[in-house]
């Protein structure tokens, strides 16, 4: 079971070299066999030169000195040689990797990072493909020098003298089974260690992207505490995996003792009743110390092989999760031959199989068109944008862009029909103009310019220090929200694609920010189809039509003035929102009129 579950790692680790497998182990090869051949070969030169003072035959001395020799041109040239091929190898691999875990990262569907903490991944790319390059680096280096030394050592005492051998071959063996049995719960811990070490990662992301709320609520002691619990539990099965290390090597060293000071024992027994002679010994005993040291090294280097072969599953496992397919399966019997531009019919969704965030959601968009949904929250209005951004498909029920069933669009035609601007605008660490470039790659300086000079950002950027080439900070963090906001907004201008997607951001902004994005939008929604999430009512005075979300259902739709008039959930939240926005809307109104 051990052996099989080692092997099939092996093999998962393997898998990864493709191309690089040849290079990868001629270099191993060469340099483990060029290493294991001085090894193998040093106690016959000492047994030459023992028996050559006891015999003072010239030909043992010539073959000692031309197997020095022969060892020293092995070790000089041609081990550095393959050595070299070798690391070379282990760092292309290990960039290819990281790639290609990198690459499976940027495709993998949107319910992937819902469903798992950023800190995991990060620790993916971090700790996993660190562990794969020692094992390929490393310990798979020490594995073949290992085995090859044990197996050249084995065939030099069986030359030596076969009935000693087979008895130290015995006792050898009893290392290996001892190290084996320890291999087992080492493993376990070292897996433990791993998934702890995660969640480490994982509460440092936390907190780095939580640091305003960390300071803000003052949560010093609530996050150090947090991270001390992940910590306390790392050093805990580092310190369990230390223990069971120290006994192992307690264990194997008093095996290694015994067997040792036995054939010494024994050996100059047989000596002393010339049954042996004593270059004989001294190589046997070296051949053996040789063999015992294999049996141990191999112990130590199959456990923590075997931690970074854990690595290599879960990277193995990470990519083999399931693509965002390039087109969703779903098949719709008919077109839809209304003027709409957006179309929901009946859409059922969940996030599980179980639950039904969206339970026969239905909206019709014309073209040209501004739409809101408002309503509860947790009623499923985000879940309604990223149903039409392609992130989920619909579980029932059929959604139209442009006439046309989503089932007939590929992902990529769907998202370049849509631009979304959402509530927090995220920009790239890099300039201005990269990221408004984001929106369309071939964009010349003049269509960023016109682009930023639509959504009101043109002037606030020539005032910072760098103009457009003025970097942005890690996720826009040198920028106002405001400033953020607007620079998304140009992004979405420079798209072009005929539907926009907004979620609401000015209810996080003060009331000059809010203004300005405000304009901007206007300037964005210019002859597009536009679905806004509105948090403030107030926003959407003027829509063509508003839906109001309610536990996933439709349960008004109308223009502002029918809502009100309907005296239902929308004329109720639209007065408590009125008392609260008065005087934001005032500075607004008062703004409007001085511009
Ligand atoms: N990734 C997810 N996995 C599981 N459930 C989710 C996920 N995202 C949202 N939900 C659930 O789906 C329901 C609808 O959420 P959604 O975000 O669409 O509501 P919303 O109307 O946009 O809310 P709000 O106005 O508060 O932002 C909620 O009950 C929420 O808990």
């Amino acid at each position: 079971m051990f052996i099989q579950k080692l092997g099939q790692e092996l093999l998962q680790l393997l898998s990864l070299m493709k191309a690089k497998k040849r290079a990868y182990f001629l270099g191993l090869l060469g340099d483990g066999i060029g290493q294991a051949s001085v090894l193998v070969a040093l106690p016959f030169v000492f047994k030459d030169l023992t028996d050559f003072a006891h015999t003072k035959d010239p030909a043992l001395l010539t073959r000692a000195i031309v197997t020095i020799a022969a060892m020293f041109l092995l070790f000089s040239l041609l081990s550095p040689f393959f050595s070299y091929i070798y690391r070379r190898c282990v760092r292309e691999l290990i960039a290819d990797i990281r790639l290609l875990v990198f690459q499976r990262l940027s495709r993998l569907p949107f319910a992937y990072y819902e469903q798992h903490h950023s800190g995991d991944t990060m620790s993916r790319l971090g700790n996993d493909v660190q562990l794969m390059e020692r094992a390929y680096g490393e310990q798979l280096k020490t594995l073949c020098i290992i085995l090859l030394s044990l197996i050249g050592s084995i065939i030099g005492m069986f030359a030596l003298d076969g009935k000693i051998a087979t008895v130290l071959l015995l006792v050898s063996t009893l290392t290996l089974y001892v190290n084996a049995q320890f291999a087992k719960s080492v493993r376990r811990i070292g897996d433990q260690l791993q998934q702890q070490l995660g969640i480490g990662t994982e509460r440092l992301s936390d907190f780095l992207a939580g640091l305003p709320v960390v300071k803000m609520f003052h949560l010093h002691n609530v996050v150090t505490a947090r991270y001390t619990k992940a910590n306390e539990e790392v050093a805990s099965s580092a310190i369990k995996q230390g223990h069971k290390h120290a006994l192992l090597e307690g264990t194997n060293f008093f095996i290694q003792f015994v067997s040792f000071g036995g054939m010494l024992v024994v050996g100059i027994m047989l000596v002393a009743k010339q049954m042996i002679g004593l270059g004989v010994l001294v190589a046997m005993i070296q051949q053996q110390m040789l063999v015992t040291l294999a049996f141990l090294q191999l112990g130590h280097v199959i456990t923590t092989l075997q931690g970074s072969l854990a690595g290599a599953s879960r990277i193995v496992g990470f990519l083999q999760e399931p693509l965002e397919p390039d087109q969703y399966p779903l098949r719709f019997a008919h077109a839809d031959d209304s003027d709409s531009m957006l179309k929901m019919e009946q859409v059922v969704f969940g996030y599980t199989a179980d639950t039904k965030v969206l339970d026969g959601v239905s909206l019709h968009i014309g073209r040209g068109q501004m739409a809101a949904l408002v309503g509860t929250s947790g009623g499923g209005k985000s879940t309604v944008m990223k149903l039409l951004l392609g992130y989920y498909p619909p579980a029932a029920g059929s959604l139209f862009l442009m006439g046309k069933p989503l089932g007939q669009y590929s992902i990529a035609e769907l998202r370049s029909l849509v631009a979304y601007v959402p509530q927090d605008a995220f920009l790239f660490e890099g300039t201005i103009a990269e990221n408004i470039r984001y929106g369309c790659q071939d964009a010349t300086e003049e269509d960023v310019v016109r682009a930023c000079k639509a959504a009101y950002a043109h002037d606030f950027i020539l005032e910072l220090p760098d103009g457009y080439q003025t970097r942005t900070g890690e996720r826009g963090a040198k920028l106002s929200g405001g400033q953020r906001q607007r620079i998304a907004i140009a992004r979405a201008i420079l798209k072009n694609a005929p539907i926009l997607l907004l979620d609401e951001a000015t209810s996080a902004l003060d009331a000059e920010s809010e203004y300005w994005v405000q304009q901007a939008l206007a300037a964005l929604m210019q002859e597009k189809t536009v679905l806004v999430i509105a948090h403030r009512l107030s926003t959407v005075e003027h829509a063509d039509i508003i839906y109001v979300l309610h536990e996933g259902k439709v349960v008004e739709q109308g223009r502002h003035a029918e809502l009100l008039a309907q005296n239902g959930l929308y004329a109720s939240m639209y007065e408590v929102q009125q008392r609260k926005d008065l005087p934001a809307r005032e500075w607004s109104q008062s703004s409007a009129g001085l511009a």
